[in-house]
């Protein structure tokens, strides 16, 4: 009987994976069904195409959420429809109304980056399979979903279908953490810690669950920001069980899609069975100790090009690491807190919720934003602009220098015309520091919330321990 029921035992994700298989496909692996399919301008229109071409309907078209992110300026310029960026949101606008999809448009108050407003709007529930064309759908997965992003033909396939056709099963990575996180260092620097040690590939094949009591002690804007960035070390989902921090978010008042009274408790003690078995076996396991961690700073053009705030640049130790260093203008040996910063952004799927915006304001309060440096507040949702301004917070930032925006993707990777100039540097708290994401010659330094506020207050990559 003690035999049987360890080999029953499972994981969080094979829990949710196998209550999805609808059937074994020819030639390996299963067809899934998707519970929630998120949709945005950007990987849309083919898809919408080629429905169209075909003759189909959308099949679950209350199951499918649209919402403009990448494109929408937040700087108060108007949609231009002569651009690029303008004739997405126009075409999302025509196949929402076309193929009778939610979308919550520009103007609309529930608008916002596709991960943050998904759990916002308690569309983001334990146990579902959550997918979208976007690589960060991996954020959902902090509520014990299976989340993860499809390229454009699996978009018009899950729109026609409701289901995914998942041709491999990913194997499963537990990420263990001890410790309790110091003062002034957060869940954007227990994730980038994990990139920098597990490699920007080295979780690929897998779905990584965070797991431990420095996890457990997060709040869920934490633990999105972790399960957020998964994708950065190449993990197809990020995930972490679902507990009374889950269930207390998702039975906040302002939650229209979330389950309430009796469909409230049923979810509940649906969820409470999908933490992993004690005894089910990962396929590999990594361990990270946070209580001695510093707050991180990306150097490089990968999240795992990183070192503690007090470091250095490091020395080149391949090609890739030296070409960096030649593109984002370094020079091994110097203390990452020398460096200069032109420009801090704090937004993006990562951290722009109402946590980091809290943060990052508790920091600047009463202070002023160097000289010469732009500092830039771009909130993730139209709904965390909203509760930023009935905090002050809105004031606190403007009276310290920062420029307000509203709600959008923007300086993340400057779609919207949001970009740096060739050659600046800039602090931002989202997850990419690719060559050139930024605008062309962009430097980027990824950081949390806290560190970003602390270097717009000197402009030079700074450590908030000394400030707060
Ligand atoms: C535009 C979209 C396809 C892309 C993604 O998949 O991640 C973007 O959101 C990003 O962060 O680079
Ligand atoms: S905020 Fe950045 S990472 Fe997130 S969806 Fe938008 S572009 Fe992608």
């Amino acid at each position: 009987m003690a035999n049987a029921s360890r080999n029953d035992a499972r994981t969080l994700f094979d829990k949710v994976w196998d209550a999805h298989v609808v059937s074994d496909l020819e030639g390996g692996g299963v067809l899934l069904y998707i519970d929630r399919h998120l949709v945005h301008e950007v990987t849309s229109p083919q898809a919408f195409d080629g429905l169209r071409e075909k003759g189909r309907p959308v099949r679950r078209p209350d199951l499918t959420f649209a919402t403009v992110d990448h494109n929408v300026p937040t700087d108060g310029r108007a949609i231009d429809e002569s651009t690029l960026s303008g004739q997405q949101l126009a075409a999302l606008s025509r196949n929402a109304q076309e193929f009778g999809i939610p979308l919550f448009g520009y103007d609309d108050r529930r608008q916002g980056i596709v991960h943050i407003i998904g759990p916002q709007l308690g569309l983001t529930l334990p146990g579902l399979t959550i997918v979208c064309g976007d690589s960060h759908t991996s954020t959902h997965g902090a509520f014990g979903a299976l989340g993860f992003g499809i390229g454009t033909t699996e978009v018009e396939h899950v729109l026609a279908t409701q289901t995914l056709r998942a041709p491999k099963r990913p194997k499963t990575l537990a990420i263990e953490t001890t410790g309790r996180l110091g003062h002034g260092v957060t869940a954007k620097d227990i994730i980038l810690a994990i990139i920098r040690k597990l490699g920007a590939a080295g979780a690929t094949g897998y779905v990584a669950e965070y797991r431990g009591e420095a996890i457990r002690a997060l709040s869920m804007a934490g633990r999105m920001t972790i399960c957020n960035m998964s994708i950065e070390m190449g993990a197809r989902a990020g995930m972490v069980a679902p507990d009374d921090i889950t269930f207390e978010y998702i039975q906040a008042e302002e939650r229209p899609y979330a389950p309430k009274g009796s469909a409230f408790e049923e979810m509940v003690s649906y969820a409470r069975q999908l933490p992993s078995d004690e005894g089910a076996t990962f396929d590999r396991t990594e361990h990270l100790d946070v209580g001695s961690l510093k707050p991180q700073v990306s150097w490089g053009t990968t999240p795992a090009m990183t070192v503690d705030i007090d470091g250095a640049i490091p020395e080149p130790q391949d090609a890739a690491e030296k070409r960096a260093q030649m593109y984002m203008g370094l020079t091994p040996g110097t203390p990452v807190g020398d460096l200069d910063i032109n420009t801090v952004f704090i937004g993006s799927c990562t951290n722009a919720r109402i946590e980091d915006l809290r943060q990052a304001a508790a920091v600047i309060k009463g202070r002023q934003v160097a000289s010469g440096v732009r500092a830039m507040v771009v909130p993730g949702s139209a709904a965390v602009r909203a509760q930023a301004e009935q905090e002050g917070l809105d004031q606190v930032f403007q009276n310290a220098g920062f420029e307000w925006h509203r709600a959008g993707c923007s300086m993340c990777l400057g779609m919207n015309g949001d970009i740096l100039r060739p050659q600046q540097r800039s602090a931002s708290t989202s997850n990419r520091p690719y060559e050139g994401r930024q605008g062309p010659g962009s430097r980027t330094h990824l950081v949390s919330p806290l560190t970003a506020a602390a270097t717009a207050l000197t402009g030079r990559l700074t450590d908030p321990r000394s400030l707060i």
